[in-house]
């Protein structure tokens, strides 16, 4: 029987190797080829040793000139942002006030950031430049601020880290605080947009003003849809304003109730202003007289709400500059807040104004002094009421904001409209039918 190699009487084992050995000679050999091996191997280990402490210092450098470059240039942006904040908080007249106006890239808000400026104060901006309406529009009255010294950062009030390093950087005297989500009836559509900036936004805000040191004075936009059902006509402050037809206005009305407390605990002084339909160049695009505007030029139908039994629409439409005025009143005869660093010291001020123009005007009629500036005939599509949010109509009585702010507005709607449609027209490039119009 032929004797069993030994090497083949098992099946190899996975894994294991088989050492075989044949006599010195092949030892030998064998030897001197597990030496080349190890000494080839060895250096090739070396070689890959050098190669991974090269690859690995490349690495490290890399990361290190990678945060530290990022760290500088943040650095730089921190300066930078510091200084433009700095720069645009400083009054050019020794007596100016210090406001931070949020919603700054907004309608009513770069319209006053420019008159405070104008009149020397120092004007910080704030604003989130959401896409409610055409960003284009907040971009453009933002560099209409930037041309007078006035830096607008973009932000959210939702935001507490920013404003408390905005508060660190500036003793602001005042606050003017217009960032909001604005709009009756798209509430609708988009309702918690409404709680972000109207309530969970006003609060943030308020918590700001009231850690600060020393604490702002705080005017702010409420609205006049707060009247809501109420049909007591003219509108008085002391009507009622628990029957909100929107959310909107319901919460503009929880606004009211929110900056009572902060009011009432901390001390702040507080001013809430019910605009009652601000219109005017650098208008809003979601509102009626400017839609309305765009698509009777655009030949393009535009809807006109009607009330009960045919009833038309009407609205105390109020004129940008008389608001301004408004605003900036509040400002002057506004007391200091009474507190600091968030503990109350004593009572501080709270008032609510109208701000409105007096003369309701219908739906309608706004239509024809379009049609007569834009000599173009509107497709009038009458429509009733849907029940979205609209009241019938609004109408100011404003005898406490003529006694106590000295307010007193000017521009009736026929000269308000000229002047819109005339910024209307050379903002949207209808340039060459300036001279046929006017
Ligand atoms: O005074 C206020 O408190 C409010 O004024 C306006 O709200 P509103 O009066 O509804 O202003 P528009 O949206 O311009 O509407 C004006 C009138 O035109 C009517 N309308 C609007 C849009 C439309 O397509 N058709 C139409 O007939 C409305 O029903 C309303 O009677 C602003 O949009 C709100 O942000 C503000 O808070």
């Amino acid at each position: 029987m032929p004797a069993l190699d030994d090497d083949d009487s098992f099946p190899s084992t996975p894994g294991k190797t088989k050492i075989i050995e044949r006599g010195p000679h092949h030892r030998h050999h064998h030897h001197h080829f597990i030496f080349a091996r190890h000494s080839l191997s060895s250096s090739l280990f070396l070689w890959t040793l050098l190669f991974l402490a090269l690859l690995a210092s490349y690495l490290s450098l890399r990361s290190f000139l990678h945060t530290s470059g990022r760290y500088l240039s943040s650095s730089f942006a921190t300066l930078n942002f510091d200084n433009q904040v700095r720069a645009s908080a400083e009054p050019s007249r020794s007596d100016g006030l210090v406001v931070l106006v949020t919603g700054a890239a907004g309608f009513v808000g770069s319209h006053a950031s420019l008159a405070l400026a104008k009149r020397g104060d120092g004007v910080v901006g704030l604003d989130n430049f959401n896409s409610y309406y055409d960003p284009s529009l907040k971009k453009a009255r933002k560099s209409l601020l930037a041309n007078q010294g006035i830096f607008v950062t973009e932000g959210d009030i939702n935001d507490a880290k920013l404003l408390k390093r905005l508060f660190d950087l500036v003793s602001f005297t005042h606050v003017l605080h217009l960032a909001a989500q604005a709009g009756v009836r798209y509430a609708i559509e988009n309702p918690d947009s409404y709680v972000h900036s109207n309530v969970a936004g006003l609060v943030t805000l308020l918590e700001a003003c009231k850690n600060a040191d020393p604490q702002p004075a705080v005017v702010w936009a409420s609205s006049s849809s707060v009247y809501g059902l109420n049909d007591e006509v003219p509108f008085s402050e002391l009507h009622r304003t628990d029957q909100p037809a929107s959310l909107y206005a319901a919460t503009k009305k929880t606004g009211e109730a929110i900056t009572h407390v902060y009011n009432h605990i901390y001390g702040l002084s507080i001013t809430g202003l019910r605009f009652f339909t601000v219109y005017g160049p650098w208008g809003r695009p979601d509102m009626a007289y400017f839609s309305f505007t765009r698509n009777i030029l655009q030949k393009k139908p535009i809807t006109v709400y009607r009330g009960k039994d045919h009833v038309d629409l009407a609205r105390d439409f109020t004129y940008i500059d008389d608001i301004v005025k408004g605003c900036v009143a509040s400002l002057d005869t506004a007391e200091k807040s009474t507190g600091a660093g968030g503990i109350k010291m004593g009572p501080a001020q709270y008032r609510i104004y109208n701000l409105g123009n007096t003369s309701p005007v219908t739906v309608p009629t706004l239509v024809s002094i379009l049609e007569n500036y834009l000599k173009v005939r509107a497709k009038k599509h009458l429509v009733e009421m849907p029940g979205n949010g609209d009241v019938p109509f609004t109408h100011a009585n404003i005898t406490l904001a003529r006694v106590e702010l000295g307010y007193k507005p000017k521009t009736n709607l026929e000269e308000g409209l000229k002047k819109f449609v005339k910024w209307y027209l050379s903002y949207y490039g209808y340039g060459s039918r300036k001279g046929k119009n006017w």
